[in-house]
């Protein structure tokens, strides 16, 4: 079966990148992104390839490429599900907030919007791509809905989880490590998995795209994430003993990570993982692990989350203990908000939880991210409702300029690791502050010897810096 008209259903962090891969590697097929975020599809739409509304480096000249060849944006849902053979959901799935499983299950009113609505639009039949992370059996769901509302049209249910990490999204879709397809093992479910199959080898090797039954599939996704998620609690469960021990968790990190057995990825200690998935996808394992009466599985895989919450707790504690125990109007500068570099994404950014933690303790906050907006850290910070909007304004300045974040402050939070903060004239900056200066680098990146060279109090994840020389007097005061 050849595929000619693709649509996508969400326009977001997955939809539109992975759809503007498949536009640019397959000309001859008509992509077209739908959402029914009307300031999304502007976005994508914006001949300013700086206002597309996802960023990741080298995406702008991906679009730029495809777009109005074989890519469009569009909010007309109806018409792309109609025109499609193969219609891709990569609508959010977040952690329900309501009702059964709240806290913890996945939220599918998305999914099944979109299942109700392709199979209400459809005049064909189609192959219904599953894009999105989903708990496991929920192509059943799915199945369901579109056989029973669907007018008599077929419709064959594929899973096609995204690997991608966000900052690298584009490397990562230009180059997989793995394309999974899982699909009924029918001769039509066989049929509808060599036609996606067919797509992706326009430009991935065929050994690397992996076909599966549907529930492995689905279950392979939430896997791989509690497995990465789980080496990030693990090697921060040994930064905490390094810190009482005179280890240092990066020497330990790069002694293990030799052994190819554990390999040397995902080991860098730090103030503990954010972003959309890693957190709701362990938190929907556990859900569904309960469920099914496993509880000492659930459990195990609940100590990830845990350990992350101590982590992010733990900084901030750091900060106030060493700050004399108390941040009452003092000034902080926190650079740093994304959950990781190269990209404007915030969501569960550990930035989020520390912010929260010193604001309770009536911190006075200096925020600077090179790629996140004001209201967006603003509207993070009500999300959590600890106080009101007008509270969180009055605590918290948001600024352009990292000089001026730090300016006067007692103590630099470094959240994120941008690149460019390892270039910033930290003499400068340390001569602003107040004295002593100190500096809390929750990623572990930054120059230490040289900060302590300069005459910071040095504080980092899983290793004690001792001081190495008397604290300077203020350079320009
Ligand atoms: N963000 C990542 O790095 C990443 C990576 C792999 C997988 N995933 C998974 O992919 C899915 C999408 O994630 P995301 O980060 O792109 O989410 P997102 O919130 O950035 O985008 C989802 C989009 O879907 C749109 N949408 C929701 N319901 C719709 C409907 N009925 N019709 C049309 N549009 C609708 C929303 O308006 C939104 O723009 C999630 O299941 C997530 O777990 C995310
Ligand atoms: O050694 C490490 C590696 C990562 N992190 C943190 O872990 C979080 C997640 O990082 P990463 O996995 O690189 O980014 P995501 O975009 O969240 O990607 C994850 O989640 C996606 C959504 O499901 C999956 O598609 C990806 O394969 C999976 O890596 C970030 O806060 C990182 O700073 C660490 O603290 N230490």
């Amino acid at each position: 079966m050849k595929i000619s008209k693709i649509c996508c259903i969400g326009a977001g962090y997955v939809g539109g990148p992975t759809m503007a891969v498949i536009a640019q590697k397959c000309p001859h097929i008509q992509v077209t992104v739908v959402d029914i975020n009307q300031a999304r599809i502007d976005g994508w739409n914006d001949e300013n390839l700086e206002n597309l509304p996802v960023y990741e480096p080298g995406l702008d000249a991906i679009v730029a490429e495809a777009r109005g060849r074989n890519l469009f944006f569009s909010t007309d849902v109806n018409k792309a599900i109609k025109e499609a053979e193969m219609i891709f959901i990569s609508v959010n799935t977040p952690t329900k907030t309501y009702g059964e499983g709240r806290g913890q299950a996945a939220d599918l009113k998305w999914i099944e919007l979109c299942a109700r609505q392709i199979a209400a639009a459809a005049e064909s039949d189609k192959i219904v791509v599953e894009k999105s992370t989903l708990p496991v059996r929920t192509a059943e769901a799915v199945k369901d809905i579109l056989d029973n509302t669907g007018h008599g049209n077929k419709f064959q249910i594929l899973s096609n989880p995204e690997f991608l990490a966000e900052g690298t999204a584009v490397e990562d879709l230009l180059a997989p490590d793995r394309v999974l397809v899982g699909g009924e093992m029918s001769p039509e479910g066989r049929e509808a998995m060599q036609a996606l199959v067919d797509i992706y080898a326009h430009w991935v090797p065929r050994e690397r795209i992996l076909t599966t039954n549907v529930w492995s599939s689905e279950l392979s996704k939430l896997t791989a994430n509690a497995f990465l998620a789980q080496r990030v609690s693990s090697i921060n469960s040994i930064s905490e003993l390094c810190e009482r021990t005179e280890a240092d968790v990066s020497e330990v990190g790069r002694a293990i990570g030799a052994d190819s057995r554990i390999g040397p990825k995902f080991l860098q200690a730090s103030v503990g993982f954010g972003g959309s998935c890693f957190q709701k996808d362990i938190l929907n394992l556990v859900y569904i692990c309960r469920r099914f009466g496993l509880i000492e599985v659930a459990d195990y895989w609940e100590q990830v989350i845990k350990m992350n919450d101590h982590q992010k707790a733990r900084f901030a504690k750091n900060i106030i203990s060493h700050l004399y125990n108390t941040v009452s109007g003092k000034k902080i500068a926190m650079l740093g908000w994304a959950f990781k570099k190269d990209t404007n994404d915030t969501r569960e950014s550990a930035a989020i939880y520390v912010a929260d933690h010193l604001l309770r303790e009536n911190a006075k906050l200096c925020i600077y991210d090179p790629k996140v907006s004001k209201e967006q850290i603003l509207n993070d910070l009500n999300y959590l409702n600890t106080r009101t909007p007008e509270e969180n304004e009055a605590m918290v300045e948001i600024v352009t300029d990292p000089y001026q974040a730090c300016k006067d402050s007692h103590a630099i939070a470094v959240l994120t690791e941008w690149d460019e903060f390892k270039d910033y004239n930290w003499d400068i900056i340390y001569s602003s502050m107040l004295q002593p200066a100190q500096l809390f680098d929750g990623r572990n990146f930054l120059d230490h010897d040289k900060l302590q060279e300069i005459g910071f109090r040095t504080f980092t994840i899983g290793k004690i810096i001792p001081p190495v020389k008397p604290y300077k007097e203020v350079l320009n005061a």
